[in-house]
C-alpha cells in the first residue's frame, strides 16, 4: 500500500548528500525501522528503503540520503524540490529497533550503535526517544564516514552527547584528519580496542547490545569480530548481542 507524499523541506549536507523532510500519512512507526520511497524510472517505478531519522511521533518524516552514481532512484529524490510529490510506503518495516532487543536486566548494560555515512539515520530515531537512555546505562554511537563534510547532524548529536553524560558519540573519519575523531574504520577501530579505550567501556555477551547498520562490508566485518569476542547474533529464537541492517 502507498500514500501520496509530499516535500516540505530539503537539506543539502555536501553535493550528494541530502535530508528530505516528507509529509505523509503513515503507520505509527518504530524508532530504527525504515519506509520505501518511489518515483517513476523510465518506463515504471522504482522503490528503495530509507531509514526515519525523526523519532515517532513527528508530523512529519525524515530522511538522510545520498546521490548513489547511475543509481535508479536517490539521484531522482535529489532532484526533488519543497512541494513535489512521490510515493511512499503506508508502513514502515525492519528489525533493527530497541523492541527487538532482549529485555536484559544486567547492571552496566550497553548499547552499542555502530554506523556508516547514512546509516547514523536510524541511530538518530532512536536517540531522540527516550527510551535507550532508560533501557541503558550506557550509550555509544560510532558513526563512521570519510570526510568531515559527510558528518550529517552532527550538531544535533554534539548536543545529544552533552544533555547525557552517558552517551558516547565517537566519529571516526577515515579520509582525512579531523580533531578528536579516529582516522580508522569502525572494524579496524573495534578489532584494536580503540572504541573501548575512547569510551572506557569493554565490549562483553554479558553487558552489550551491539546494533550495526551500513555499508555490507562493515557490517559483515564487525558481526565476524564480535562473534570472536563470544557476543551472538539476536535472533528471534536465540536472543542475543547482535543485531544488523544492512543498506545494499
Ligand atoms: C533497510 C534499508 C534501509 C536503507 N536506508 C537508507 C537510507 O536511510 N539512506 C540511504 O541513502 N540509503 C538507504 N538504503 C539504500 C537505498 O535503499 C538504495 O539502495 C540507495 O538509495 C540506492 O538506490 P538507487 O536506486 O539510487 O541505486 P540502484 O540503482 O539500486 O543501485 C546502484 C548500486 O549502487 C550501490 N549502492 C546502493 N546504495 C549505495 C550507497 N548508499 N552508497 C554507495 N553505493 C550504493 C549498490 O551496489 C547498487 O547495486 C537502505 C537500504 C536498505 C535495504
Amino acid at each position: 500500500m502507498w500514500v501520496e507524499g509530499t516535500i516540505l523541506a530539503r537539506r543539502d549536507w555536501t553535493d550528494k548528500l541530502f535530508s528530505l523532510q516528507i509529509a505523509a500519512d503513515i503507520s505509527p512507526f518504530i524508532a530504527g525501522q525504515f519506509i520505501k520511497l518511489s518515483l517513476q524510472h523510465e518506463e515504471r517505478r522504482v522503490a528503495r528503503a530509507y531509514s526515519l531519522v525523526n523519532p515517532p511521533g513527528s508530523d512529519y518524516l525524515e530522511i538522510l540520503a545520498v546521490a548513489v552514481e547511475d543509481g535508479q532512484l536517490s539521484p531522482k529524490l535529489q532532484d526533488l524540490n519543497v512541494g513535489d510529490s512521490l510515493e511512499v510506503s503506508a508502513t514502515a518495516t525492519g528489525f533493527m529497533t530497541l523492541d527487538e532487543l532482549p529485555k536484559a536486566e544486567s547492571a552496566g548494560r550497553q548499547l552499542w550503535m555502530l554506523a556508516t555515512g547514512t546509516a547514523v539515520g536510524p541511530f538518530i530515531s532512536m536517540l531522540k526517544t527516550p527510551e535507550p537512555a532508560a533501557r541503558f546505562e550506557h550509550l555509544v554511537l560510532v558513526y563512521g564516514v570519510r570526510y568531515a563534510e559527510d558528518l550529517a547532524y552532527l550538531v544535533d548529536l554534539q548536543a545529544l552527547a552533552k544533555a547525557n553524560p552517558d552517551f558516547h558519540l565517537v566519529l571516526s573519519v577515515t579520509r582525512e584528519p579531523m580533531a578528536g575523531a579516529l582516522q580508522q574504520r569502525i572494524p579496524q577501530a573495534l578489532s584494536s580496542g580503540e572504541l573501548e579505550a575512547m569510551t572506557g567501556l569493554t565490549l562483553s555477551a554479558e553487558h552489550s547490545q551491539v546494533m550495526i547498520c551500513g555499508n555490507p562490508g562493515m557490517v559483515a566485518e564487525c558481526q565476524t569480530l564480535l562473534l570472536e569476542r563470544g557476543l551472538a547474533k539476536n535472533l528471534r529464537r536465540a536472543p542475543g548481542n547482535i543485531t544488523v541492517e544492512k543498506y545494499w
